[in-house]
């Protein structure tokens, strides 16, 4: 069944709005291997384009979707850097402008300890993608998308505040879908309440609603505290979304449907290198398969294994996967460990 109909007759399949920034990997090549340590004794770091609004924006184009960008980069040559990757990548950059009063690109410095502990350090002082303003948001760009993707941290500060909810508005006026990925980053947020107020505002309007239950939990602090996962999705779906997605890290994920269904799906069983990334690959796979017209079932499936893939590798952007080979990786595991292996 079809939760969310899109106007097949728009140029664009997916505007992302938020940040793009750059992810400094411990090295892990022919040359280096900078095993599991703390990131204080890494020595040698790799240079790929992050962000995770930047990350499934190239996943959804390496699927073979057209996708578009509204974001601020730093005027310099890292910001060539992250422009010019996405041209190459074939995502539309008419939408990315450069800052005027000298912020800088974020730097995210990743740490992988073991398989199954990692985390993120991030340097976003002085923040370029935080100043996007109302004036980048352009009414015709919003309406030549099937969609918009709002990423939550664009919510942190503003001028990116005000643009983004702008960028809702005028999404909602020109019946631009809308999805919200919650993909909250503790690092750009000063007041909890802020946290829940910003959230809540774009969540109501959006028409799918992504996020961990942690990232709910933030979402609805200061309307109902406490809420189990069916209340969560219940209550977005009494406003406006049709599809309600909340992961509960390595424990799986649930999609709630609007007609009161639910889909279940767990992570594939791999050998991770790292936890981040997954995030990624799971929300550029499902919206893939979503834009398919596939069941949501599949969708889910097509998400979880993209995400299973993005954690064994070393980087985010650059390993994002095209169709072929997470279909490919789909069967190799279905053939290993039985056709149930990630369904529940
Ligand atoms: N160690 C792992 N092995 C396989 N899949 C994983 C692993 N860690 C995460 N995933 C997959 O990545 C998805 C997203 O991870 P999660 O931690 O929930 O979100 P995020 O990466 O956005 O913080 C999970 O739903 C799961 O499918
Ligand atoms: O999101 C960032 O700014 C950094 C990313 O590029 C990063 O590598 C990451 O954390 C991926 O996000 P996830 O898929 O939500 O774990």
């Amino acid at each position: 069944m079809k939760y969310v109909t899109f106007d097949e007759t728009r140029p664009l399949d997916l505007i992302l709005l938020g940040r793009v920034a750059i992810d400094f990997n411990p090295a892990y090549n022919e040359q280096v291997k900078e095993e599991f340590k703390p990131l204080k004794d890494v020595h040698m770091f790799e240079k790929y384009v992050g962000g995770s609004p930047a990350n499934i924006a190239v996943g959804v184009t390496r699927h073979g979707m057209k996708a578009g960008f509204i974001g601020k980069v730093s005027d310099d040559q890292f910001g060539d850097f992250v422009t010019e990757y996405f041209d190459k990548a074939g995502i539309d950059t008419s939408h990315i402008t450069r800052c005027v009063n000298g912020e800088k690109l974020g730097l995210t410095f990743t740490e992988m300890l073991s398989p199954k502990e990692s985390s993120i350090l991030m340097y976003r002082n002085c923040i370029a993608d935080l100043q996007l303003s109302v004036d980048d948001i352009d009414e015709d760009y919003i309406k030549s998308a099937k969609a918009i993707l709002i990423s939550g941290t664009a919510l942190a500060e503003s001028p990116s505040r005000e643009a983004a909810i702008k960028a809702v508005m005028l999404a909602k006026k020109n019946d631009t879908k809308i999805i919200f990925d919650i993909d909250y980053r503790e690092y750009n947020w000063k007041n909890a309440d802020e946290i829940s107020i910003y959230y809540s505002i774009v969540a109501k309007e959006s028409d799918i609603i992504m996020g961990s239950r942690e990232e709910f939990d933030l979402t609805e602090a200061l309307i109902q505290p406490g809420r189990s996962d069916e209340e969560s999705a219940a209550a977005w779906q009494s406003y406006n979304a049709k599809i309600v997605v909340i992961k509960h890290g390595m424990k799986g994920s649930t999609a709630y449907t609007c007609d009161g269904e639910k889909y279940s799906i767990k992570p594939f069983p791999v050998e991770a290198r790292k936890g981040f990334g997954g995030g990624d690959g799971y929300g550029s796979g499902f919206l893939y398969g979503l834009y398919q017209g596939w069941e949501v079932i599949d969708c889910l499936e097509f998400g979880s294994a993209e995400a299973s893939m993005m954690v064994r590798s070393n980087n985010c952007s650059d390993s994002l996967p095209g169709p072929d080979a997470v279909h490919a990786f789909i069967k190799e595991e279905k053939e290993k460990f039985g056709e149930m292996i990630a369904r529940v």
